[in-house]
This record gives C-alpha cells, sequence and structure tokens, in this order.
C-alpha cells in the first residue's frame, strides 16, 4: 500500500460549507445506490461520501420515505449522503433542493450525465450539456435556493470536445456549484469506450472548486494513476463499489478482503433489500446488483443465472450458501461480460 496515497485518500476536503474526512465517493447508480445497499457499504466504511441514486425532482417533494424506493435513507447516513435529483424546470429542480436540505442531506447533486432516452428526451440529465443557458438556470435556481453543498455531475458532452467540458465546468462553477464530480465520456457512448482521464486535468485546472474523476477505477493503481494524472481532488467510484462494497475502505485504512467478505457482502445486500422493499421490489434489486457481485468469481455467469432462478428474495441466501461451500475461485478483474 502506497502510504502517501492513503494519507491523500484520507486527507479532509472543503466542500461548500461543509467538510468531507475522506476523498472516495460512491458515485450515483439508479436502482443500485439505495438505502439497501448503502446499508452494505456502512459494513466497511472508508468513504467520504456516498450518494443515492438519481431522484425525479418532480416527484421528491411529494415522497414518502417510508415507501419510497429512491428517496429514503438511514438517519446515520444523512450527514454524508448527496442526494442526487434529475430535471430540466429551474424552479421544479430547486423545490427539489429545498426539501433535500430540510431533510438534512449533506448536499444536492445536478445530474448532467445520464444520457438514457427516458431522461433526456426532456431534456434532464446529459440533455443539458446541450443547452447550456438553461443547464445555468437550473444550477443557479438550485444555488439560490439552499445553503447546502450543490454539486453537479457531468460528462464531457455529446461530441468528444474537451473544450466544451471545460466551458461548463466554469459555468457550473459561475453558478455556483461547490464540486464536480466528472466523468470523461461522451453522452452516447454508455460505458463501452474508456473514459479520456486526461480531460479530467483540464477540468480541474479550470476551476477552483474541487473536482472528482471518475470512470473505470477498478484498481488502487487505476485511481493512483488517475490522481497523479489529472490533479483531480477526489475518485468517484461506481461499479467497482457495487462489486466489492469494502473498496474504499481497503483503499483508503487497508482493510484486506478475505473469501468471507464476499459472502458477507452478498448474503448482507439479500437481507437488507429484504428489511427495505417489498419482496418483488427487494428481488429485482438484488438481481440489479448481481451481476456486478457475480462479476467478481471465476463462475460468476453460472451465479448469476442461478441467483435469477432463486425467483424470490428469501431464497438468495441459500444459493449463496451453497455458491461458497467450495471456496469460488476469484477473478483478477471483474468479468467485462457482467461488470457493464
Ligand atoms: C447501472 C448504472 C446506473 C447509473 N445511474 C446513474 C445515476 O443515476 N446518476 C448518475 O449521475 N450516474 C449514473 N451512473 C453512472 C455512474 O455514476 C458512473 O459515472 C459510471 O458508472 C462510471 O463510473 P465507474 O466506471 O466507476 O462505474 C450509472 C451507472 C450505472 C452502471
Amino acid at each position: 500500500m502506497n502510504t502517501n496515497l492513503q494519507e491523500f485518500l484520507n486527507s479532509p476536503l472543503a466542500i461548500g460549507g461543509k467538510t468531507i474526512a475522506n476523498r472516495l465517493v460512491l458515485a450515483p447508480m439508479a436502482g443500485l445506490t439505495h438505502i439497501a445497499f448503502r446499508e452494505v457499504l456502512a459494513l466497511y466504511g472508508g468513504y467520504g461520501l456516498l450518494y443515492t441514486g438519481m431522484a425525479g425532482a418532480k416527484s421528491v417533494p411529494h415522497e414518502n420515505p417510508k415507501v419510497s424506493t429512491v428517496f429514503s435513507w438511514r438517519e446515520e447516513e444523512l450527514e454524508h449522503t448527496v442526494c442526487q435529483i434529475f430535471g430540466s424546470v429551474p424552479e421544479t429542480m430547486a423545490q427539489a433542493a429545498q426539501r433535500i436540505e430540510a431533510e438534512g442531506f449533506f448536499g444536492v447533486d445536478i445530474n448532467c450525465g445520464c444520457s438514457a432516452r427516458a431522461i433526456c428526451r426532456y431534456g434532464s440529465g446529459a440533455a443539458l450539456l446541450a443547452k447550456p443557458d438553461l443547464a445555468a438556470q437550473v444550477v443557479r435556481a438550485v444555488r439560490k435556493a439552499v445553503n447546502i453543498p450543490v454539486i453537479v455531475k457531468f460528462r464531457t458532452g455529446w461530441k468528444d470536445d474537451p473544450a466544451h467540458a471545460v466551458s461548463m465546468a466554469r459555468l457550473f462553477r459561475d453558478e455556483g456549484a461547490d464540486a464536480l464530480i466528472f466523468h470523461p465520456r461522451v453522452a452516447p457512448d454508455l460505458r463501452t469506450r474508456p473514459p479520456k482521464w486526461e480531460y479530467i486535468g483540464l477540468v480541474k485546472d479550470a476551476v477552483e472548486v474541487p473536482v472528482f474523476g471518475n470512470g473505470n477505477v477498478i484498481s488502487l493503481d487505476d485511481a493512483a494513476k488517475m490522481l497523479s494524472m489529472s490533479g483531480c481532488d477526489g475518485v468517484a467510484l461506481g461499479r467497482i463499489a457495487l462489486a466489492q462494497p469494502w473498496i474504499m475502505a481497503q483503499w483508503s485504512q487497508g482493510m484486506a478482503p478475505a473469501l468471507d467478505d464476499y459472502k458477507t457482502a452478498g448474503t448482507a445486500m439479500a437481507s437488507f433489500c429484504a428489511k427495505r422493499f417489498e419482496p418483488r421490489t427487494a428481488f429485482l434489486r438484488f438481481m440489479k446488483f448481481s451481476p456486478y457481485y457475480c462479476a467478481n468469481f471465476q463462475f460468476g455467469h453460472a451465479l448469476h443465472k442461478r441467483l435469477f432462478a432463486a425467483k424470490e428474495i428469501d431464497n438468495i441466501i441459500p444459493v449463496l450458501e451453497d455458491f461458497f461451500q467450495s471456496a469460488p475461485p476469484l477473478n483478477k478483474r471483474p468479468t467485462p461480460g457482467l461488470f457493464v
């Protein structure tokens, strides 16, 4: 373990009027970074910030946290959890941000990166990168509405043009964003081509607010390379945190995972999904997590099939118990076909 890197990851960082204790952040992932998965992460710790999945700004003011699968939390995680919203109407985004502040979240994040058709169709997510004036109005309205940190997560844009990313970063900063998470891929590219980490340095150099780099960081070497290439202030981890929920504790605190941790993470995810969601939703949420988790194992495809065939959340733990009987061999890096 590189002690300088570990020290850096554990160094505090000011975001707006608040400070995070550690530079590793869970990236938002819809249907995945929900209350149950964040409880799995909390078994290990090692992070500075957690994220919800994206929540529709229109529905946030009316959400009931007791039944919502997106807008729900544990009290003890609120102070280090950011709620991400998507939308394109400045007043609606501002109202959602006010509810998020009133509930006690660390901050609010504006989604300017999601390129799914269902989101972009209404001008939200990455569609805002094609409309800088509207994006500016959205960030301005949210900034005016709340005192908590405002973060913007965004991509390069719709073309492979780093100058556009730099100008959007300046625009977000000018409108009052306290930090940025930058995923240097063009919007139409889901995750097929590698992200261009060299663009992260351009964004970092353009603004004074903290910039978190994101995209394809799987190993500690990847994190070290992204940080040294770009000088960014921290790293946001998506899929690897799903596959290995201890990864942030491993990198920042030297936790050493054993095969038992793989079993514990899977069984904890199944029981926390069962505790938080209705049985059908619990099973679907577990199955959304399953490919990333199964990507850890040499026979991951077979495990994924067995979990799917289990059909109900209550049948998941017995499948996992059986799978771990034979000390399943691990992959060095997650299987690409599952880790999508
Ligand atoms: C299934 C899935 C859902 C995602 N949902 C969101 C989302 O709700 N909001 C967002 O800003 N990014 C979302 N992302 C993008 C991730 O936050 C992250 O930018 C991307 O996965 C690249 O990081 P990684 O290589 O560390 O996974 C999602 C990614 C995945 C795989």
